[in-house]
């Protein structure tokens, strides 16, 4: 018989046999009628490897070599053993990442690649932070739609197929200007202005697609602009907030590239962090959703140098606006409604913008010392 009647056969016998719970089982994958990876007969067992067989799961990162992975691995790694995550990127990991635990190379284009990592590791959790983000993705356009949307294609088939619990993060970048911006709920009108926001309002529909159709274990939640102090933000247009630190204490002068009445919604890497783990921990039945809003803070960058000048009083900044990363800026919500995240799985932020700056504080003074003793 014919290769393509052979799969469209097998096809149509696991959709007859689907159970009636609304779910099917992963004819999904079954993406090209034609001979490929991506092939799952009908009696491949859906949720084959879950997390309820091992101890700990086994966690997948992609893109981890960004703002968020490695400090995302050093989390899970305290609560699940240094061997049970795995950090991924396609760049070359500095030395005190690449001892301290697990590193593979993984680009989230190569599906077979993907696939091979996840199988000979036997991974339950799948974390997908690779992404190009904000501005490095306007100015990459065809790079970005790959990375951000082929690349997701291949985590969904992946993590459908391997009976995965996938974590894809979401920004307040997948609203837009006709999005109610003050604040935002989890659910309104989505039309982003950038391929990152289109590409993350493509994931979260997909994601809650093979949720609903094929039952895979999607989490998503939309992050906030992240600040950091270990960890340099990777081309976005609430980098400044990170910037504003390492300028201000190195040379006491700070260049804004937004102007200082924009008002966006910002997390602490700590707090973003515990929220993931959260949400992957959280049971089945507290998610009345798949994506949900986080929230913790909104300033301006006149607010946020007010702050900062209460321990540098001297800091000059000034303002010279990157038109490009105001206009998306503009589009995006100044505060963020996260009253679902807080209802249903418990949601709380720590830090607030006074906490924010006294520890990025102590923690680039600490490592500037420590610089100039060596
Ligand atoms: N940092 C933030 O403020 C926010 C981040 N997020 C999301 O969180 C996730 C992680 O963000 P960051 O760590 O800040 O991003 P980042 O830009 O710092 O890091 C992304 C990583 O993806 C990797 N990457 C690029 N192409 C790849 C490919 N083909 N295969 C594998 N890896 C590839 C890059 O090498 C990089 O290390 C992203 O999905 C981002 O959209 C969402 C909202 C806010
Ligand atoms: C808020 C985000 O998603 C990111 N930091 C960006 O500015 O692009």
């Amino acid at each position: 018989m014919p290769v393509l009647r052979i799969l469209s056969k097998v096809a149509k016998q696991a959709l007859l046999a689907s159970p009636g719970c609304g779910c099917q089982p992963l004819t999904v994958a079954v993406r090209n009628v034609s001979f490929s990876p991506r092939q799952v007969t009908s009696d491949a067992s859906f949720h084959s490897v879950s997390f309820s067989e091992t101890d700990h799961p086994k966690v997948l990162i992609t893109g981890g070599l960004g703002q968020l992975g490695v400090g995302l691995a050093k989390v899970l790694r305290k609560k699940f053993g240094s061997n049970n995550v795995i950090l991924s990127d396609i760049r070359k990991p500095p030395s005190h990442v690449f001892h301290s635990g697990p590193f593979i190379y993984s680009d989230i284009l190569d599906y077979k690649n993907l696939r091979e990592i996840v199988v000979n590791n036997r991974i339950t959790w799948l974390v997908h932070y690779s992404a190009l983000l904000s501005a490095v993705g306007e100015a990459n356009v065809p790079l970005a739609r790959a990375v951000n949307i082929t690349g997701l294609h291949n985590i969904l088939d992946i993590a459908a197929e391997h009976g995965l619990r996938l974590f894809v993060p979401s920004t307040i970048g997948a609203f837009g200007p006709t999005s109610p911006r003050n604040p935002t709920p989890d659910l309104c009108i989505q039309r982003p202005r950038t391929i990152y926001g289109v590409s993350k309002v493509h994931a979260e529909l997909m994601g809650e697609y093979y949720h609903h159709r094929y039952g895979l274990d999607f989490r998503c939640l939309r992050y906030p602009g992240i600040i950091s102090a270990d960890s340099q933000p990777g081309g976005g247009t609430t980098d400044y907030a990170v910037q504003i630190f390492h300028d201000a204490i190195k040379t006491g002068k700070f260049e804004c590239n937004l102007r200082p009445d924009t008002r966006l919604p910002m997390m602490y890497i700590d707090d973003c962090l515990r929220a993931t783990v959260e949400i992957m921990e959280s049971p089945v039945e507290t998610l009345s959703m798949r994506t949900y809003n986080i929230n913790a803070m909104s300033f301006t960058p006149e607010e946020l140098a007010q702050e900062v000048m209460k321990q540098l009083p001297d800091l000059e900044v000034s303002y010279d606006v990157d038109q490009v990363r105001q206009a998306i800026a503009d589009s995006w919500p100044m505060n963020f409604d996260d009253d679902n995240a807080r209802r249903d799985w418990g949601w709380k932020h720590d830090y607030d913008l006074p906490e924010l700056v006294q520890t990025m504080f102590n923690y680039i003074g600490s490592e500037t010392r420590l610089a100039q003793v060596n």
